[in-house]
C-alpha cells in the first residue's frame, strides 16, 4: 500500500444517551449498533456501552462510542462524571409519553452542570422515540420544535422498533460534531426501509380481497 493509499486513524467520538426510564435509550443504541430490538424491558442499572462504526461521505471513518445511561441515574453523584467530555448529547424522549419530553429540561440542566467549567460544549440532539405509535403521541411536533430552536438543538424522530430514521439520526449528530454537510442523496440512502411480510390468505378467502389482491408477498413502507 502506498502513503496515500493508507487510511487515516478513525477519529473518535463519544455520544451521551439521556432521557427518563422506559423512552427507549437502550432500544435506540441496540439498534444502532446490533440492529436489533427487544420487546421486553430490562432497566438499564448505571450505564452501557455500544461500539459502532460508521463511514461518513469523502470516507472519513468514525468509531462512536454510545454511552446508554440509565433513567434512574438522574439523581446519582456518577451523572456529571457519565456526561463529562461527551462531544454529542441525545436528549431522549417517548412521543406517547408527555412527562418524559417535560423532564428533559431537567436532563438538560444536568449536561450543562456537567459541561460548565469545559470549554467545548457538546452537540445537542433532541430524539423524539416510538414513532410507530404515532397513534399514541401525546407530544405535539411544535412542542418539540419550539424546544429545539430555543435552545439550539437539532432535532429528530425515530423508532427504535422498525429502526425508523435510527442510522440517520446518528449519521446526522456525527456529521454535525465534524462540521461535514450531508447531501439530500446521502440522506435518503440512510433512511431505513421497513419491511412487512404480507399475510397469505387461502385461496376461497380471497374473495374478499379480491380489490386488494397484491402481486409481491413484500411491502416496503419508506
Ligand atoms: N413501540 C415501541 N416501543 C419501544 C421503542 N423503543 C423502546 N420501546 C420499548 O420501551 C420499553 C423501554 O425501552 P428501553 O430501551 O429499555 O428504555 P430505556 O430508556 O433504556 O429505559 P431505562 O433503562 O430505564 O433508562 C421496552 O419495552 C422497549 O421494547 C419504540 O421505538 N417503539
Amino acid at each position: 500500500m502506498s502513503d496515500s493509499e493508507e487510511e487515516s486513524p478513525d477519529r473518535q467520538l463519544k455520544l451521551v444517551v439521556l432521557g427518563d426510564g422506559t423512552s427507549g435509550k437502550t432500544s435506540l443504541a441496540t439498534r444502532f449498533a446490533q440492529e436489533a430490538f427487544g420487546k421486553q424491558y430490562k432497566q438499564t442499572v448505571g450505564l452501557d456501552f455500544f461500539l459502532k462504526r460508521i463511514t461518513l461521505p469523502g470516507n472519513l471513518n468514525v468509531t462512536l462510542q454510545v454511552w446508554d445511561i440509565g433513567g434512574q441515574t438522574i439523581g446519582g453523584k456518577m451523572l456529571d462524571k457519565y456526561i463529562y467530555g461527551a462531544q454529542g448529547v441525545l436528549l431522549v424522549y417517548d412521543i406517547t409519553n408527555y412527562q418524559s419530553f417535560e423532564n428533559l429540561e431537567d436532563w438538560y440542566n444536568m449536561v450543562k452542570k456537567a459541561n460548565e467549567e469545559s470549554e467545548i460544549q457538546p452537540l445537542v440532539a433532541l430524539v423524539g422515540n416510538k414513532i410507530d405509535l404515532e397513534h399514541m403521541r401525546t407530544v405535539k411536533t411544535d412542542k418539540h420544535q419550539r424546544f429545539c430552536q430555543e435552545n439550539g438543538f437539532s432535532s429528530h424522530f425515530v423508532s427504535a422498533k422498525t429502526g425508523d430514521s435510527v442510522f440517520l439520526c446518528f449519521q446526522r449528530i456525527t456529521a454535525d460534531i465534524l462540521g461535514i454537510k450531508l447531501n439530500k442523496a446521502e440522506m435518503e440512502q440512510s433512511q431505513h426501509v421497513v419491511r412487512a411480510e404480507l399475510v397469505k390468505y387461502p385461496e376461497e378467502d380471497n374473495q374478499h380481497y379480491s380489490t386488494a389482491n397484491c402481486q409481491s408477498k413484500i411491502c416496503s413502507v419508506q
